[in-house]
């Protein structure tokens, strides 16, 4: 693990497989009996995390990371009701559909929880779910496969860190995606890290 991804490593978020019942997505879906996922899998994964209170001068926190790590802009999303109004379903729609981006997906929660889902390699068959709340910053790498819902109260307040301009594309799961140099590059990572171990 790079110096840069073990100082990230400091967590208390909890990661765990899916129990795919077709249910409520907002609901926590933990298997029974549980079967907890390590920091370490999340690190061959390229899934980093770290914990910034939200009491403290958590922008400060933000501005250090993003110094370090060069995202050079970010913005704020209120994923609630009241924050999208009508757009709220879609909106929840289009996190909750597979998919992968070119770039690092940087998010931190202000407010609210959520459950980040990810795909181990390019399974199909299951999901390791990770629950954040406020506080917790997730760093998922280029290509890999995810999806996102709110929490059981409906909302999750994020701030959104970027390399550069703030652009969100999302590419939805296909065959073309399952060959594209973004989703090959993640998969052949973590593979060589599975490897190295
Ligand atoms: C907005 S929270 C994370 C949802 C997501 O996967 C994304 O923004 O691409
Ligand atoms: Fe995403």
């Amino acid at each position: 693990m790079n110096s840069q991804a073990a100082d990230l490593i400091i967590s208390n978020m909890r990661a765990y497989i899916y129990d795919n019942e077709p249910t409520d997505p907002r609901l926590p879906h933990e298997a029974i009996p549980s079967i907890p996922i390590s920091i370490d899998v999340l690190d061959k994964l390229g899934v980093q995390h770290v914990t910034i209170p939200t009491e403290e001068d958590w922008e400060a926190g933000i501005n250090k990371l993003a110094d370090e790590r060069d995202y050079k802009s970010r913005d704020a999303l209120d994923i609630s009701r009241a924050g999208l109004g009508d757009e709220f379903e879609d909106k929840l729609r289009g996190f909750w559909t597979e998919h992968l981006h070119e770039e690092e997906e940087i998010r931190y929660v202000l407010e609210g929880s959520g459950y980040f889902d990810v795909r181990e390699g390019n399974t199909t068959d299951k999901w390791i779910r990770i629950a954040v709340t406020a506080g917790d910053l997730l760093i998922l790498p280029p290509g890999i496969y995810h999806r996102f819902s709110v929490g059981q109260e409906g909302k999750a307040h994020l701030v959104r860190l970027f390399k550069d301009k703030p652009f969100w594309t999302a590419l939805y799961r296909n065959e073309e995606t399952d060959a594209s140099v973004f989703n090959k590059q993640y998969v052949e990572t973590y593979n060589a890290r599975l490897l190295s171990t």
